[in-house]
């Protein structure tokens, strides 16, 4: 095979969900493509690599399988992994790369890397790069991603309060399941041969609602068709970005039916503000039946800014989401009124566009009642005349001027959560 670029499929999923028995699977069966494979590893001895090596015709001397370790390619190696991608591709040829990450890889800064490579903003250039001016970008092209999920531990996972250190960000097993599934071409549901027929329908419907876009095949033992995860050319990196359930659900609304086995989501929509006290009240009790929440809300007392949601399991990030365009000046306000006419209709006299959009997504959710709880936690008439400076808040604070704030939001929102106790 001869090409100007090198394909690449990159595998992601929790920890023990079998990718390096997928990889290992595939390097076995596809022995027409000559695969290089790129192997990343938290630890300092690259166990996943010795795997591959053992269980494969590659063999950790050959230029063939690349170990990055010691870290995480989604975060503080993404300037090694350009780095090892662009010497691999110079030293030699061969038709495709696959990439491994480590459980706790977030496969959008991935796809972010391997498509943008330095020119990402927040990724300094490597020496190497400075040299030679060359980056991975020049030679890949990201074809497949692929997220192997854990068929048996799938629920345990979601309900699990267990953390894990990347670097030095925590990260919730349930929260990087969510963010694995989300993003992703591919979905292998692996562990099959673990889980009865009903229960894997039942993860089956959670997937499909959390995640419309993507292929899902069951898998045991990484036994996979290499076709459905090899030069699939399914990647794109706006349809991977914006495919997430919520933000389909947050477009276009519908309360979905209920499914055979009672996976449903809607969306929750008020003009009035949130109580500070009685919302975070609600957040620190929210029933675990809901898996995955998101969208922007108003709390009473913050008129200058949009605050978003972002919740999986039992984390929850608050985080800023822009400004109210009612918090606007009035000339820039009117640009918004000419671009988007519908603003216009749905304008409040007094709040302007405040007001709050929450898609939740959950099995067996009750959703008139919560909504009455929901509802319950705006402002009653009384309040909304009262004094609003006198709430309780205890919700993290952001400086609406700095933008680094904003850049780095979730993990300050998630540190200041914790600290008033909106997190677990
Ligand atoms: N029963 C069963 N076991 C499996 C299956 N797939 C993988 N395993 C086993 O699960 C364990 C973890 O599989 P790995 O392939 O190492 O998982 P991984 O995602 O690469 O794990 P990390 O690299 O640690 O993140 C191994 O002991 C595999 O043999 C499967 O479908 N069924």
């Amino acid at each position: 095979m001869s090409r100007d670029t090198i394909p690449v499929t990159v595998l992601s999923g929790n920890l023990g969900a079998g990718k390096t028995t997928v990889l290992n699977n595939l390097l076995n069966t596809r022995t027409d493509l000559d695969v290089a494979v790129l192997v990343n590893d938290m630890g300092e001895v690259n166990v996943d690599a010795e795997r591959v090596a053992e269980h494969s015709d590659i063999s950790e001397d050959d230029e063939d399988l690349i170990e990055l370790s010691n870290g995480c390619i989604c975060c503080e190696l993404r300037g090694d992994l350009l780095d090892a991608l662009a010497k691999l591709a110079q030293a030699r040829e061969f038709d495709y790369l696959v990439i491994e990450s480590t459980g706790v890889a977030e496969p959008l800064p991935v796809a972010q890397t391997l498509t943008m490579g330095f020119d990402q903003g927040d990724l300094d250039p490597t020496e190497f790069y400075e040299e030679t001016g060359i980056e991975a970008m020049d030679y890949y092209d990201l074809d497949t991603t692929v997220t192997v999920v854990d068929a048996h531990q799938f629920w345990t996972t979601f309900d699990s309060k267990e953390s894990l250190m990347d670097g030095d960000t925590e990260k919730e097993l349930g929260s990087l399941l969510v963010e694995q599934i989300e993003f992703c071409d591919v979905l292998l549901l692996n562990k099959c041969d673990l889980v009865d027929e009903e229960t894997l329908e039942e993860i089956e419907e959670m997937i499909e609602v959390l995640q419309p876009r993507a292929e899902i095949l069951r898998t045991e033992h990484g036994a996979v068709d290499p076709e459905a995860i090899v030069d699939t050319g399914r990647f794109d990196f706006e349809a991977a970005s914006r495919s997430a359930g919520w933000i389909r659900e947050l477009q276009e609304p519908h309360a979905s039916a209920e499914e055979e086995h009672g996976v449903t989501s809607f969306v929750f929509e008020s003009r009035r503000p949130f109580h500070p006290e009685r919302f975070a009240e609600l957040l620190d009790e929210f029933p675990t039946n809901v898996v995955r929440s998101k969208g922007h809300f108003w709390l009473a007392g913050r008129e200058d800014m949009t605050l978003g949601v972002d919740a999986a399991g039992h984390s929850i990030r608050i985080a800023p989401a822009g400004g109210w365009i009612a918090a606007l000046p009035t000339e820039e306000r009117e640009v918004y009124f000419e671009t988007n006419p519908q603003l216009e209709e749905a304008w409040d006299e007094e709040w302007g566009d405040r007001g709050t959009r929450l898609v939740l997504i959950g099995t067996d959710m009750d959703h008139d009642a919560l909504r009455t709880d929901l509802d319950a936690a705006t402002l009653t008439d009384e309040e909304m005349d009262g004094d609003w400076g006198a709430f309780e808040d205890r919700f993290p604070t952001f400086d609406s001027d700095d933008e680094a704030a904003e850049s780095d939001d979730t993990e300050a929102a998630e540190n200041s959560a914790e600290e008033v106790g909106l997190a677990d």
